[in-house]
């Protein structure tokens, strides 16, 4: 009766976690009623408004509109990331050194309500700009970068296009690795130690996959554009110096409010394989498991709640050491393997894409949007968010089952 009732609980579909798209909002709503065209004309023109300097008086005349017509979920998901655009483009319009610090009550009021509703904080998340950021181009065409389109974008084009739609290419390859997760543990509570090793398998070819798609980004995004561009919209303001208390939201709270930047921390993926192979075994890890926990706030809801389900599931690692089978064994240090191959190259990548213009600028860096990142040090590779990252390949590459 346990088994059943610990199968029922991880049954992806629960979670709004679809078969074919992982954690992706498959085909996202691109339009909203007209009642919202205030909010919609600006988002889908950001980049030439910031140009302009014409998104702060846009913004300044945009109505107070109630969300009360936004009951649909990808109508309320859309939403959410259209004013979490809008946003970060007002905060961030004359450059990270010189924030906005009060957001309008226009921008604020409907921006609180819906992530209220959503379960997401007000602040632009990944699961945005990259889960519910993307069109196919022709409809009837393939699920290829060349086919598919973000829905807003921010200065930097190109670049700012690229970056999310590389990033969503790795959520939905990691599809079949989610998908083989609720096979693992029913394999586990049954101990069929075959399905277990096919779904283990599953889980391999899938993240290495996902670095396949990873390895598009150098073909789409300039690492000078990412670096001094598109990185400034992605900040946040929690402990960032420059807007100390965080960012006044007019008409919700009297007090100004902290929130994180973007950070892909806040991708459930790879919560569920660290989660599901024992990565961080606990919390005691320091403060980089601890950090890592604290962005499943800036989650969906449901999403974070399957990755508590895994957590709460047998433990497959206990499993496999139990088991004494040596293919089976394999099958789980494959996985892991894997995961340790796409940290690696993501390592690879923030090296060019950050570390590298970062030593280029005459003057400091300024933030990498969020609280883990910090000034990076002069062309150094020792910045607090590369030692995050080592960290975390490091935890990962300690969960290889040694030969008993
Ligand atoms: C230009 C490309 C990229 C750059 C410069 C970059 C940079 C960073 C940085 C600085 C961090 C640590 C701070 C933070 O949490 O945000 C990070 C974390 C992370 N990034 Fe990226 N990233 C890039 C592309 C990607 C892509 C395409 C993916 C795939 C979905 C990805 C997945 C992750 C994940 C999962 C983390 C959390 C740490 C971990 O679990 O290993 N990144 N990235
Ligand atoms: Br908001 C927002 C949050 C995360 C990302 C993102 C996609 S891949 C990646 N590595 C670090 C950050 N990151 C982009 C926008």
């Amino acid at each position: 009766q346990d088994k059943t009732s610990a199968e029922n609980l991880i049954k992806i579909d629960r979670y709004l976690i679809s078969e074919d798209y992982g954690f992706v909002l498959p085909h996202p709503q691109t339009e909203l009623p007209s009642y919202f065209d205030p909010w919609m004309e600006i988002a889908s023109n950001l980049s030439q408004l910031i140009e302009n300097c014409q998104l702060h008086s846009k913004v300044e005349k945009m109505p107070l509109l109630s969300t009360h017509a936004l009951t649909d979920y990808k109508e309320q998901r859309l939403a959410h990331l259209a004013l979490g655009f809008i946003t970060m483009g007002y905060v961030w319009q004359e450059g990270s050194d010189k924030a906005q610090k009060v957001l309008p009550e226009t921008l604020a009021v409907p921006f609180c309500k819906l992530s209220e509703i959503l379960d997401l904080p007000p602040v632009l998340v990944y699961a945005d700009c990259v889960l519910a950021n993307w069109k196919k181009k022709d409809p009837f065409g393939p699920l290829s970068i060349e086919n598919l389109d973000v829905i807003f974008s921010f200065p930097g084009g190109e670049t700012s296009k690229g970056f999310f739609l590389v990033s969503l290419l790795v959520e939905m390859a990691a599809a079949p690795g989610i998908r083989a997760i609720p096979k693992i543990i029913s394999a586990v509570l049954h101990e069929d130690v075959a399905s277990l090793e096919n779904a283990l398998q599953d889980v391999t070819s899938s993240i290495s996959k996902m670095q396949d798609a990873f390895k598009l980004i150098h073909g789409y995004v300039n690492p000078e554009i990412f670096f001094n561009t598109l990185r400034i919209y992605l900040s946040g303001w929690k402990d960032n110096p420059l807007m100390a208390g965080g960012l006044l939201y007019e008409g919700v709270w009297k007090t100004p409010r902290e929130f994180s930047g973007g950070s892909a921390g806040q991708s459930s993926t790879l919560h569920c394989f660290d989660v599901l192979l024992g990565i961080y075994p606990n919390l005691e890890c320091g403060s980089t498991a601890a950090y890592l926990q604290s962005l499943r706030d800036y989650m969906p809801a449901s999403h974070r709640a399957f990755i508590q389900a895994i957590a709460l599931g047998p433990s497959l690692r206990h499993f496999v050491l139990a088991a004494g089978n040596d293919s089976l064994q394999e099958a789980f240090n494959s996985c892991v393997s894997a995961l340790v191959a796409l940290r690696d190259y993501h390592i690879q990548v923030v090296t060019r894409y950050i570390s590298i213009p970062a030593g280029k600028q005459k003057h400091r860096g300024c933030l990498f949007h969020n609280a883990v990142v910090t000034f990076p040090e002069k062309g150094t590779g020792g910045t607090s968010f590369m030692c995050f990252l080592k960290t975390i390949r490091d935890l990962t590459k300690k969960a290889q089952l040694l030969d008993v």
